[in-house]
């Protein structure tokens, strides 16, 4: 996981409501600079929606998020996704991922739950959901102790502070929502969510 988002600071986290918007919703995202793309299977658009923007978008790295089940494992082998996200981690997903040709970023909120998931291997982790549990100083303590966990917050996170994030030594990457503005995605207003994309890709968070 940490090879493949080496040069990633920000991931969209898409969930969508309608087949015929990932494509230009993708494209968007990818013009606009951010590339690592997280597609969550919560809603029934999404494994159509991602198999045609693995066919049509040149350039997006496309992985699953809300990874829950050994079910959903499969479902990202299927459709030939990069990557896995999950909110959290069950014995029985991380036994799924163990089998799946293609990496895993298991979800954790507290130190017990990471020291878990250390003892299958994971040393980076989703820390979700961010601002809820703790946020920015949270992150700062647990690299008191834990100095080589990596972490990806999502939760609550946007452009006015998702840079407080990415000045962490231990945070790789942050995930989130706010690229895609429901009202922008309903309206279908793509050069929008590319201006929104390429704000974010550049750094120039409102603080
Ligand atoms: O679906 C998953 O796998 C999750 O863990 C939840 C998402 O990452 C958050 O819903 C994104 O959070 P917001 O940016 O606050 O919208």
């Amino acid at each position: 996981m940490r090879e493949l988002l080496a040069d990633t600071r920000v991931i969209p986290v898409i969930t969508l409501e309608r087949v015929e918007d990932a494509v230009p919703m993708a494209r968007a995202l990818v013009n606009g600079g951010l590339k690592v793309l997280e597609v969550t299977l919560r809603t029934p658009a999404a494994a159509d929606g991602i198999r045609r923007i693995l066919a049509e978008v040149a350039g997006a790295i496309v992985g699953t998020g809300t990874v829950c089940t050994p079910a959903h494992v499969q479902l990202s082998c299927d459709l030939g996704c990069q990557f896995m996200i999950s909110p959290g981690f069950t014995d029985q997903l991380l036994a799924a991922a163990a089998q799946a040709p293609l990496p895993l970023m298991p979800g954790i909120a507290t130190v017990s739950e990471m020291m878990r998931g250390m003892e299958y291997g994971y040393q980076d982790f989703k820390f979700f959901p961010a601002e809820a549990a703790g946020g920015v100083p949270v992150l700062k303590a647990i690299a008191g102790p834990f100095a080589d966990v990596r972490f990806c917050p999502t939760g609550g996170i946007g452009l006015g502070n998702f840079l407080d994030y990415l000045e962490l030594p231990n945070v790789m990457c942050v995930g989130g929502s706010w690229i895609l503005p429901a009202d922008l995605v309903a309206a279908q207003r793509w050069d929008d969510i590319e201006q929104l994309a390429r704000e974010t890709a550049n750094f120039r968070g409102i603080k």
